[in-house]
């Protein structure tokens, strides 16, 4: 592992005990420097990672492990990819430049990594409840004095949870929380919504500052007022409330006292506040203006979104590295559903595109810019993005709602009683299907096979190709169609040539890629690219398989099972989703059912939580890269050692 150089300061600290110890209020900004510029020096070179969110809340990170007795004190991570400097200042600073990589440290906090990460984060706007949930198990067990601190980026306060958070925290007068607003104008994308607007108006209005000055002054005060702090606090509190204050901030209204907006990257003056707040009973919120990109010259300047996460780049040159390959490659799926959408909605006028916050992400952009009318943002809001969807679905439109598989999980209940309940007909496009990489645990797209297929109504699909994902999308804009779920994976699709005249298929059709003797494969998305290698593979050991590509788990082709159970007494499964509930449990029910007897093994994802690595570790690791299958297959064959080494050496 590369060695990297850390700062003076940063040298000398291991945890933030070290930085309480050894440093005083006037050191903090040189801190924040050294932390600033390790992640910098450390993210250009591995890559992979994210990298302009935690540069923005570097002096927050500093000044809240100075001013707060971390772990005992709790702080609670919004989402947890602007972590790093956390990561760095609690015992981690030796192994971030493993981070994200198979057998490193997580990308986001994680209980079992570290008694600092207090709360197992990925997905957004959690925050707010698990903090709460925090201070309200302190006061129980009679710890008054300890401190929560949850912070949430303005992006993840978009989300309905967050709110059911502050509505609760909200009458919990007694709860020890503090809520960290960390706005920067910025989601992935910028950010969206109304309450955008609302915080832009309460940064700069004029009313709502000199209200906001008053606090200050009085504040000033209470940190000098000692042990009788809390008590003047309340008093000071009171006498605010039903006042402006409270009629004019919506915080305020939810009975939150609300400071700020203040600088966030002035690490001394973040201290002194957080200091004063500490004094100060009950829900809080403090708004802190920082900007994404934070201290390093080309992400400040350049465009946000493209340096959320940005891969390796030269940190003299700001020059981010693409790797310029010597042929054409193919398409990302995410570009060729973004593409293809447009072309449909060219066609179709009833067609409307939907995202919860990932327009760059999972390509819709391309459609927002080309019909702005017709593509929506709707901020991280996936259970408002499913039921918006089912909502123009009941007027006549046929919205494409695309949502990464992991994030799906949060609108569970929407696709079932907003959507397939009624029969509606909302497109799903769930994207980041199956194992994604680096991002690790929290955004595999393991289950929306299984939980999809659950679902009365709903077809279950997932295209092999680009082709496919485009004659899917194709058909799924049908009229009559009801709820049609495409799952396609991270990354690229398999061929250049992939802007096909687009045609129905045949809803529950799949296709046999080729014919066998000896075994039969039946697999369903992109994996089927791997088995295609290794049918081709095994031929040169003598093994004939059959290969078919499902193309639907629901309904599935009974023909092809029929077809295949009545040939082949060995049948192999291969799914980049999980083992329960997926298409293999659906072929092991139809056999069951059919009183077929063959035997049948499974190949995807076990029960059990798979963590961060590149896309093609993880594919081995669960066995069903093409290594996986060619081995399973001859296993299940009983294929003479030698043979199979042959080619368990020279594969790929
Ligand atoms: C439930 C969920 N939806 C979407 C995402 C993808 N996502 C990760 S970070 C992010 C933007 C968060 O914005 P904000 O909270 O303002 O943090 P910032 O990046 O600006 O610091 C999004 C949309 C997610 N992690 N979880
Ligand atoms: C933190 C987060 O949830 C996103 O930034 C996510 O990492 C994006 O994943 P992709 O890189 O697959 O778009
Ligand atoms: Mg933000």
């Amino acid at each position: 592992m590369t060695e990297y150089k850390t700062g003076t300061y940063l040298s000398q600290i291991t945890i933030p005990q070290d930085m309480r110890d050894k440093f005083a209020l006037e050191d903090l900004p040189h801190i924040s420097e050294d932390v600033r510029q390790y992640i910098i020096d450390v993210i250009s070179e591995i890559g992979n990672s994210h990298f302009g969110a935690s540069l923005g809340v570097v002096e927050l990170t500093v000044a809240l492990h100075y001013v707060f007795n971390t772990p005992y004190d709790q702080l609670v991570w919004d989402v947890g990819h602007q972590a790093y400097g956390h990561k760095i200042l609690t015992g981690r600073k030796e192994v971030f430049p493993t981070n994200r990589t198979k057998g490193g440290i997580s990308g986001f906090p994680k209980r079992s990594e570290s008694e600092y990460d207090t709360f197992g984060v990925g997905h957004s706007s959690t925050s707010i409840s698990g903090a709460l949930g925090m201070a309200v198990a302190s006061n129980y067990k009679g710890e008054k004095e300890r401190q929560h601190i949850a912070v949430i980026g303005d992006g993840a306060m978009t989300a309905g949870l967050a709110f059911e958070g502050l509505n609760h925290a909200g009458m919990l007068n007694d709860a020890n929380l503090l809520v960290v607003l960390n706005d920067n104008c910025m989601s992935i994308d910028p950010n969206v919504g109304a309450l955008r607007e609302y915080l832009t108006d309460i940064t700069t209005s004029h009313t709502y500052n000199k209200v906001k000055d008053e606090v200050w002054q009085l504040l000033g005060k209470i940190s000098k007022f000692g042990p009788n702090a809390q008590a003047v606090a309340s008093k000071i509190s009171s006498a605010l409330k039903g006042s402006l204050l409270k009629q004019s901030n919506l915080f305020e209204s939810l009975n939150f006292r609300y400071f700020g907006p203040v600088d966030g990257h002035d690490s001394i003056a973040l201290a002194k506040i957080l200091n004063d707040l500490k004094d100060i009973p009950g829900p809080k919120i403090l708004h802190c203006i920082t900007m994404k990109g934070k201290g390093y010259k080309f992400s400040e300047e350049g465009d946000p979104t493209k340096w959320h996460a940005p891969g390796i780049f030269n940190k003299e040159t700001g020059e981010i590295v693409k790797v310029v390959p010597s042929s054409p490659q193919p398409p990302k799926y995410q570009d060729v559903f973004g593409h293809t959408i447009v072309e449909l909605a060219e066609q179709n006028e009833k067609i409307m595109g939907i995202t919860p916050a990932m327009p760059t992400g999972c390509s819709l952009n391309i459609m927002m810019e080309a019909m702005p009318d017709r593509a929506f943002d709707v901020g991280i809001a996936e259970q408002h993005a499913v039921t918006f969807s089912a909502g123009l679905a009941t007027q006549g439109m046929i919205p494409f709602c695309n949502i990464y598989s992991s994030f799906m999980q949060r609108a569970y209940d929407q696709v079932l009683h907003d959507v397939a309940l009624q029969n509606l007909n909302v497109v799903f496009c769930l994207d980041r299907g199956g194992l994604v990489g680096a991002d690790g645990a929290t955004h595999h797209g393991a289950y929306d096979l299984a939980y999809m297929r659950s679902i009365p109504n709903m077809i279950v699909s997932a295209p092999m190709d680009e082709i496919e994902l485009r004659n899917l999308m194709f058909t799924a804009q049908q009229e009559n169609m009801g709820p049609f779920s495409i799952r396609y994976p991270r990354g690229k699709g398999v061929t250049t040539n992939w802007k096909n005249r687009m045609k129905a298929i045949p809803v529950g059709r799949g296709r046999k890629i080729c014919s066998g003797e000896d075994i039969a494969l039946l697999s369903i998305g992109h994996v089927g690219n791997f088995c295609k290698t290794a049918v081709e593979q095994l031929k040169t050991i003598n093994v004939s398989a059959a290969h078919y590509d499902m193309r639907f788990v629901k309904p599935i082709d009974e023909t092809i099972l029929h077809e295949v159970f009545s040939r082949f007494d060995h049948v192999i499964t291969i799914e980049d989703g999980c083992l329960m509930g997926g298409m293999g449990s659906a072929v092991l029910e139809f056999m069951a059912d059919n009183n077929y007897t063959s035997r049948v093994v499974r190949l995807g994802i076990p029960d059990r939580y798979i963590h961060q690595g590149t896309q093609e570790e993880l594919w081995a690791e669960c066995g069903f890269d093409t290594q996986g299958i060619i081995l399973k297959v001859c296993s299940v064959l009983g294929v003479e050692p030698h043979l199979k080494n042959r080619l368990a050496g020279g594969m790929k």
